[in-house]
């Protein structure tokens, strides 16, 4: 119940696009709901973007106006600073450490520098006092931080993968549906507001790696190391691909994978990679379509979690949000992470050399004799033994034809080695793309 005698938690906005427009907007809407649950009345003191005059369909009258948004973080009349600007470095992250440094607290939705910078701001965090919530920064609006960093606590964590990206979604999910064009679905997942400032980090697997990289910490309480994500995007994933995965019972996504790998030394390994992969059609993530996410965490007394919902836009973002600013308000400021920073594990990348599975993988050959022959000499040289293959079509002017195969179970390495063994064949007008698939 609001308590009409507490003191307000007064907030300063930086970001006022697709998620700072909608956190005022749902601030304004739900402000009862919000603040019975925290218990206090929120504030919204001052307010910091480019433009002052654009209109973004809400009234920025109540709010002091900020040019300079690093200077949200020395006002006296500000507790919480919530940072909605992007970008790893540069303002967002000047301000982020003001505000940390100035023993305030920070909200933020932006993975890239959480991905970049996490450790940095929780040593910060810990150090001035102030909290550092980011629940909005993975998988928008599935409350999966709180989730793995609350609710499944008492687990330990095995591995975490999932869909990460809603642009990513929305385009694979598009295309396979409408037979859309890439070019076509990616401006209109960007003016539903769900892509990054520069699309590139949706469509390359940035994105979708900088969460990964986050939820890994949090799963197995270790250190964010955002740079040994391997990270495949879906650029090079062409209709005739969903085609040829839908003919053999497998929609394509883009999934994020991390779990552990033990070292002959017995010490724990992280793997942590993001590709486009072919999914079963029974398989829960099968049915995750256009912008939603969806988070699977195998903790090893709770068994298989999912966590699913809207990944991206400006209402399921704000509500992450302000759900952060509500734990804030009532005095939540705990660890970042599962753990505090000072014992977060640092944990080396495992090779994934001798991982076992099964892989589509994609040739774009000319459509001469002998083509066949040479690939398939490579895998029998490489030990790839083949499920399926198809050779579909002829290009119109006999150019090109794609090559598509099904691998048997096997290591990852002997599928790297064939394809080492085709570099820079003549036979091939393109770099093959190698699929994996998903297991149950
Ligand atoms: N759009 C979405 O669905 C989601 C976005 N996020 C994250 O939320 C953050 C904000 O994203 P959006 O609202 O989509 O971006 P946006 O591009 O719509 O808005 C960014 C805002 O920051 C301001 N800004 C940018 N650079 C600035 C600078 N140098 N100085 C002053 N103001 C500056 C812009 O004027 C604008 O108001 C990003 O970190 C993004 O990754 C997280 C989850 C979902
Ligand atoms: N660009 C991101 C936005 C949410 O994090 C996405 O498409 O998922
Ligand atoms: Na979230």
């Amino acid at each position: 119940m609001l308590d009409s005698e507490a003191k307000p938690l007064r907030i300063a906005l930086a970001g006022l696009g697709t998620v700072g427009a909608g956190v005022l907007r749902l601030l304004e809407t739900n402000r009862a709901v919000v603040e019975a649950r925290a218990g206090r009345p929120f504030e919204v003191v001052a307010v910091s973007a480019r433009d002052r005059h654009r209109d973004r369909g809400v009234d920025l009258s109540p709010y002091a106006w900020c040019d300079d948004m690093t200077a949200l973080a020395e006002r006296d009349d500000v507790d919480v600073v919530v940072e909605l600007v992007g970008g790893s470095d540069g303002p967002a992250l000047a301000l982020a450490r003001r505000t940390l440094d100035a023993g305030k607290s920070l909200v933020t939705a932006n993975k890239a520098m959480v991905a970049h910078h996490g450790m940095a701001l929780a040593e910060a965090s810990a150090i001035g006092g102030g909290a550092l919530k980011f629940e909005a920064a993975v998988a928008g609006g599935i409350p999966v931080v709180k989730g793995l960093r609350e609710g499944a606590a008492a687990n330990a964590i095995e591995r975490v993968s999932g869909i990460l990206n809603g642009t990513c979604n929305f385009i694979l999910t598009n295309m396979e549906k409408s037979g859309a064009d890439f070019d076509a679905v990616l401006s209109e997942a960007q003016a539903k507001g769900y892509a990054e400032a520069d699309p590139a980090f949706d469509i390359e697997g940035v994105d979708a790696a900088h969460k990964l990289a986050i939820l890994a910490a949090i799963g197995f309480g270790a250190r964010i190391d955002f740079d040994s994500v391997s990270v495949t995007g879906i650029t090079e994933v062409r209709a005739a691909d969903i085609a040829r995965a839908r003919t053999l019972g497998f929609v394509i996504r883009l999934v994020g994978i991390a779990d552990c790998d033990l070292a002959e030394d017995g010490t724990p390994r992280l793997l942590q990679r993001v590709r486009p992969c072919l999914v079963p059609r029974h398989h829960p993530l099968a049915h995750v379509d256009g912008p939603t996410n969806a988070v699977v965490a195998e903790g090893n007394f709770s068994g298989r979690l999912l966590f699913q919902g809207a990944g991206a836009g400006d209402g399921p973002t704000a509500s992450a949000v302000v759900s952060d600013l509500i734990d804030i308000a009532r005095g939540d400021i705990g660890a970042p992470f599962s753990v505090p920073v000072s014992d977060l594990v640092t944990m080396a990348p495992a090779d994934p050399g001798h991982r076992v599975g099964r892989d589509y993988i994609r040739f774009t050959v000319r459509d001469r004799p002998g083509v066949l022959a040479e690939i398939t000499a490579a895998t029998r040289d490489a030990n790839v033994s083949i499920e399926s293959l198809i050779q579909q079509g002829r290009d119109e002017d006999g150019g090109e034809v794609l090559v598509a195969m099904v691998t048997h179970e096997g290591q990852e390495r002997c599928v790297a080695k064939a394809l080492n063994l085709l570099e820079g064949s003549d036979s091939l007008t393109a770099a093959p793309l190698v699929l994996p698939i998903l297991r149950d």
